[in-house]
């Protein structure tokens, strides 16, 4: 495969409401090479999900999705015939959610749970299946592969849930794995291991990776690059040390003061961006930021367009190319 595991244009999700549909993700545009790790970063309500989900394919209903360019792994997702585009979906893309519980079966052993995909798109015979099915568990490091296959989700541990998750995803063979707070509901350690997980996929097998998270500081660990989110819009984008580094907008440099101290005492409120996250349905007109901005100034009161501050790095603050000199 040549050109971008996933280009994204103008993608704009829109939400029926009682006031009529409104536009809670708007025009995000934005590209995944092979061999990328990027991460999505905001506050909650930023939009992430909603985005990650028009791009797989997975919105809520009552969720409407238009963009002006759609590919992934060289398809254009937006003339594929609905059961090419849900086959292509269904095995070259890989998702992995928060609580892996949510979407494992309980009832259901994991072996046919993850024979299940790759027998139904790929024809696969299901002997073969099952022996990929180890194989994979072996790849994420759950023991005891041949075993597990037979047990059920509630046999395992969360960290283990969420690598089978994980190993289910590899079945088809993915060129990106999208993974939304992956590791949010698990301890530490786990947490650490999941990591780890994804960063080897990443670099020993060329998976491209799509990562949401609250945590622009862990992003910064395991991202070449980070978006960076804003009541629906992407306020920056570059590469992860020009973004931490040098942030172009005040809102990346905000999410970096709140990272939360891994030494932190438990119970210890996280710390955070100071004033509220703006109302999704009705963001301030301008920059939706401006009421936060310690560096707010009139001009903000119209809405400033991404402007380019260095090597695929641009933000949209008015006061970026002043801030980043
Ligand atoms: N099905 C839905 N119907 C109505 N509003 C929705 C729906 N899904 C999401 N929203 C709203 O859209 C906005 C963006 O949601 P989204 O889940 O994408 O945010 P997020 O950045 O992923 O947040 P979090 O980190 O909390 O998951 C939020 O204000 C949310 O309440």
């Amino acid at each position: 495969m040549t050109g971008p595991v996933l280009e994204a244009e103008g993608l704009t999700v829109h939400i029926s409401t009682p006031a009529g549909e409104l536009p809670l993700v708007r025009d995000v545009s934005l590209r995944v090479e092979p061999g990328d790790f990027v991460g999505i970063v905001g506050e909650s309500g930023s939009g992430k999900t909603l985005t990650t989900r028009a791009l797989s394919g997975l919105l809520p209903p009552g969720a409407r999705m238009e963009a002006s360019a759609l590919r992934f792994a060289g398809e254009d997702l937006l003339t594929l015939p609905r059961r090419r585009r849900d086959s292509l979906l269904g095995t070259r893309l890989a998702m992995v959610f928060q609580d892996p519980s949510s979407s494992l079966n309980p009832a259901r052993r994991i072996g046919s749970q993850m024979v299940e995909a790759v027998v139904a798109h790929e024809r696969l015979p299901r002997r073969k299946a099952r022996e990929l099915a180890a194989t994979r568990l072996e790849q994420v490091r759950i023991d005891r592969p041949a075993q597990r296959l037979r047990q059920r989700p509630h046999e395992l541990s969360g960290g283990q849930r969420q690598r089978v998750m994980i190993a289910m995803g590899l079945m088809g063979n993915p060129a990106l794995i999208i993974a939304d707070e992956p590791t949010t509901a698990l301890d530490v350690t786990v947490q650490d291991e999941v990591m780890t997980l994804l960063r080897t996929l990443n670099r020993e097998q060329g998976v491209a990776v799509l990562m949401v998270s609250h945590n622009i500081a862990l992003l910064s660990q395991v991202c070449n690059r980070i978006v960076v989110m804003y009541a629906g819009r992407v306020v920056e984008s570059g590469p992860a040390a020009a973004v931490v580094g040098r942030p172009g907008h005040p809102y990346a440099e905000a999410l970096m003061a709140v990272v939360p101290d891994l030494g932190m005492e438990a119970g210890r409120e996280l710390p955070t961006i100071a004033g509220a996250p703006p109302d999704a349905l009705a963001p301030p007109p301008g920059c939706a930021f401006a009421p936060r901005c310690p560096l707010a100034v009139e001009r903000c009161a119209e809405r400033p367009p991404l402007v380019a501050l260095g090597a695929g790095h641009a933000a949209a603050c008015w006061r970026a190319e002043e801030r980043s000199c």
